[in-house]
């Protein structure tokens, strides 16, 4: 059962509106990562909420709780469940997608205001969230509105589950799925996500793995306040000192992690399987291109695909109370925090992991014979997740990208996390695929993220005709 010809006309015609309400969704910064902005996260989810009623979704809430953020206790963003069909005849597909964003600030290097989006003459569409995730939980939108505008029955029963806390470890929504998974998920058959990137910028992909991660803080502090570099220099034990020697010790240049323990637990990959990603269709210049420099650790297209999709990386991201502004303040700062995350890969854990970096970590402080103190906690974290592709609900997305695109898919595996995946797969036992909607070079997380005119728009016809193939696969379970 193909999508009606005029289910892809309407999405077309209606192009220039579904952008606006993107723009709409984009200028809102819910950063779910910084507490003076949760109040904007709740305000997305109240404006998510909204325009799922209005397609016809009936809505659901749902209180997460509180927890604790830098130190301050907060209530969580609430998650959204939605659910539309209830005809047994019919496969009902369940959804996720997040309307967190990463932080953004025009001073980090963004060419225009991160949460104004910016309608590029070539087609970007440029905005903090506009491929990650907003414009494709915006592309489930426009799928609904022209069923609901035409009163015509989707092809299959919906649920859907969005939240607000992905991009800060998805707190308190496992607990959510396993608790409906008899409830509001209960006769759910299959599981669609739509939150990472092609591999390129040419061919489209579906996704059948994705890394874990553990997020690492470790503090380093001593004295009882900020020092005078001029009167305190080669006089006291300096924590920056001792943070950046231990950062140092986590990771080498070509991308080694030294951490003993962790790169063996993973096996090394088979020729076969080197063979399949070779089949990809990827270069070196791809992430030239995307990562904006010449800068790949090989010149090997197996080695540069497996370093992110196969193997564990570990990369240092930042550190807290360093003196970071203009000018040059002759600082000793008296407490800094490391901050690194592991993205790990079958059969790491965060619970296999953590303690070997914690023992690595205090290992190495005790060779400092520093007087300060180090204390090492693990923030969030998620396991890695694999798919089996062989299972009718990659093959209704295999049929509708050739539909759509005119083209095969790469069967990619992403370098990113998305931890309520694996959550998704075991609590209900079914299969969970990854259907991207942006192109590998959108910049998700970092300055100028844009998503793709054409993307937004053949992405949208592509979520719509999927459910329409797997509503062809009858039987198939
Ligand atoms: C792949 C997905 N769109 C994504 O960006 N996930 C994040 C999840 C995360 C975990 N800690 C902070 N964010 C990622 O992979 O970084
Ligand atoms: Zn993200
Ligand atoms: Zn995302």
């Amino acid at each position: 059962m193909p999508a009606p010809p005029e289910f892809l006309q309407f999405i077309d015609d209606n192009a220039n509106a579904f952008i606006q309400r993107l723009g709409e969704a984009v200028a809102i910064p819910s950063i779910s990562g910084d507490a003076t902005h949760r109040a904007d996260v709740v305000k997305m989810a109240e404006w998510l909420n909204t325009h799922l009623q209005a397609v016809g979704v009936t809505t659901q809430l749902v209180d997460l709780g509180k927890h604790v953020m830098d130190g301050q206790e907060l209530s969580l963003p609430p998650a959204i469940l939605g659910k539309i069909g209830e005809d047994k005849s019919k496969k009902t597909v369940l959804v996720y997608g997040h309307f967190d964003v990463q932080p953004a600030e025009k001073s980090d290097g963004w060419d225009t205001d991160p949460f104004t989006l910016s309608i590029h003459p070539d087609g970007r569409l440029i905005g903090r969230g506009s491929s990650d995730d907003k414009g494709p939980v915006l592309g489930w939108l426009n799928v609904l509105q022209y069923h609901h505008a035409h009163g015509l029955p989707l092809p299959v029963n919906m649920r859907f589950c969005f939240e607000g806390m992905e991009e800060s470890g998805s707190e308190g929504l496992d607990d959510l799925v396993r608790k409906e998974a008899k409830g509001w998920f209960k006769d759910v058959d299959c599981v669609c996500i739509s939150d990472n990137y092609w591999l390129n910028t040419r061919t489209p992909a579906l996704t059948y793995g994705l890394r874990g991660l553990t997020y690492i803080k470790a503090t380093v502090s001593g004295p009882a306040r900020d020092l005078h570099s001029g009167v305190f220099g080669r006089t006291v034990h300096e924590p920056m000192t001792d943070l950046v020697l231990l950062m140092s010790k986590l990771v080498d240049a070509q991308g080694k992690i030294l951490i003993p323990g962790i790169d063996e637990m993973v096996d090394a990959a088979s020729e076969d399987e080197k063979a399949i990603y070779e089949a990809l269709d990827y270069s070196i210049a791809d992430i030239e291109q995307s990562a904006g420099a010449s800068i790949a650790l090989s010149a090997n297209k197996v080695d540069v695909l497996m370093g992110r999709m196969r193997y564990p990386s570990l990369s240092l991201h930042g550190i807290e109370g360093a003196f970071h502004g203009a000018g040059a303040k002759t600082v000793i700062p008296a407490k800094v925090a490391g901050k690194f995350s592991i993205r790990l890969v079958p059969p790491q854990t965060p619970a296999l992991v953590d303690p070997l970096v914690i023992a690595y970590l205090e290992a190495e402080f005790a060779k400092l014979n520093s007087k300060n103190t180090l204390t090492v906690e693990s923030l969030h974290g998620g396991k890695p997740w694999v798919e089996d592709v062989n299972h009718w609900n990659y093959e209704a997305a295999k049929v509708a990208t050739k539909a759509v695109y005119g083209q095969d898919p790469d069967l990619t595996r992403e370098g990113g996390s998305i931890p309520v995946t694996l959550t998704f797969a075991e609590s209900l036992g079914v299969n969970v695929l990854l259907l991207p909607m942006g192109r590998g070079d959108d910049g998700a997380h970092s300055t100028n993220e844009k998503l793709d005119r054409s993307n937004f728009i053949q992405g949208t016809k592509l979520l719509g005709t999927y459910l329409y193939e797997i509503a062809a696969i009858e039987g198939k379970k």
